[in-house]
């Protein structure tokens, strides 16, 4: 029966997730429907404290991420939950992090850039859109249902132990090490209209991402060692190389 509930456990979660995710493009994307998003609306606090609640949401994310992503984290927490789930309470969590930025968020006035109107707008929805088409792309590069965590609690359904990590290097993974994070770059930067808000968030989230990816591949050459060492020898962080490393 647990297996089972675990199954569901995991759709709900996954679900939740898509839409958050959903939320997340037409949050960066100020979409004029939604009823909050970066730019909307306008907040009533003066800027420092603004800026305090927005620079405390992005911390209140990316510690989650960082904390919830590491090794001994994951040992210490699936003493308490069943391992099946971990992922998808990952999911779960990263998800609730992120609504709160979509509730709690203060619009910062004021423009870094302003091209709407102009040629360069259009171009930059186009930029826009690719960024989180790398990103969607780049999930199922990488394994897709196992990073929201289905593939974990399908493989618990069927009594399937789960699957040995795989150094993946398909695609976009063989010209920069990190697509999903450069998607992310360009989703968060790419933008007809940078506020100071959008500018604030986008500032923050690349300095998670920086730090994150530090992180992530001290793991990865403690999971795969040497093919990692090489990996990151050969192949640019988060855009390709120009020159081949010798
Ligand atoms: C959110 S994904 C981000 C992947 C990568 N940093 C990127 O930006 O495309 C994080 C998970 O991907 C795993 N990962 C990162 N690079 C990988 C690779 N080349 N092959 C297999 N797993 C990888 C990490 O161990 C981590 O569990």
């Amino acid at each position: 029966m647990s297996r089972v509930a675990h199954l569901l456990f995991g759709i709900v979660a996954y679900g939740v997730f898509l839409g958050v995710f959903l939320y997340l493009i037409g949050f960066v994307g100020d979409l004029a429907v939604l009823p909050r998003t970066v730019d909307h609306p306008a907040s009533a606090l003066a800027p420092v404290a603004a800026i305090a609640v927005d620079a405390l949401l992005i911390l209140v994310f990316g510690l989650q991420h960082s904390i919830m992503a590491r090794a001994g984290f994951k040992a210490a927490w699936t003493r308490i939950v069943p391992e099946a789930i971990e992922r998808s309470l990952f999911v779960l969590f990263a998800s609730a992090a992120l609504v709160l930025l979509f509730l709690f968020w203060q619009p910062l006035r004021g423009d870094v850039w302003d091209v709407r109107g102009t040629l360069g707008a259009p171009l930059l929805w186009v930029v826009f859109g690719a960024g989180w088409g790398i990103v969607l792309l780049s999930t199922f590069l990488i394994n897709h249902f196992e990073l929201f965590g289905l593939s974990q609690v399908w493989n618990q359904l069927r009594q399937r132990p789960a699957a040995a990590p795989v150094l993946r290097q398909p695609l976009l993974y063989k010209l920069v090490r990190h697509p999903l994070y450069s998607g992310f770059f360009i989703a968060f930067w790419a933008t007809p209209h940078m506020s100071y808000g959008h500018a604030l968030l986008a500032v923050g989230m690349s300095v998670y991402m920086l730090i994150a990816i530090v992180y992530e591949e001290r793991d990865l050459v403690r999971m795969f060692g040497q093919d990692y060492e090489e990996y990151r020898g050969r192949v640019g962080k988060l855009a390709p190389r120009l020159r081949r490393a010798r």
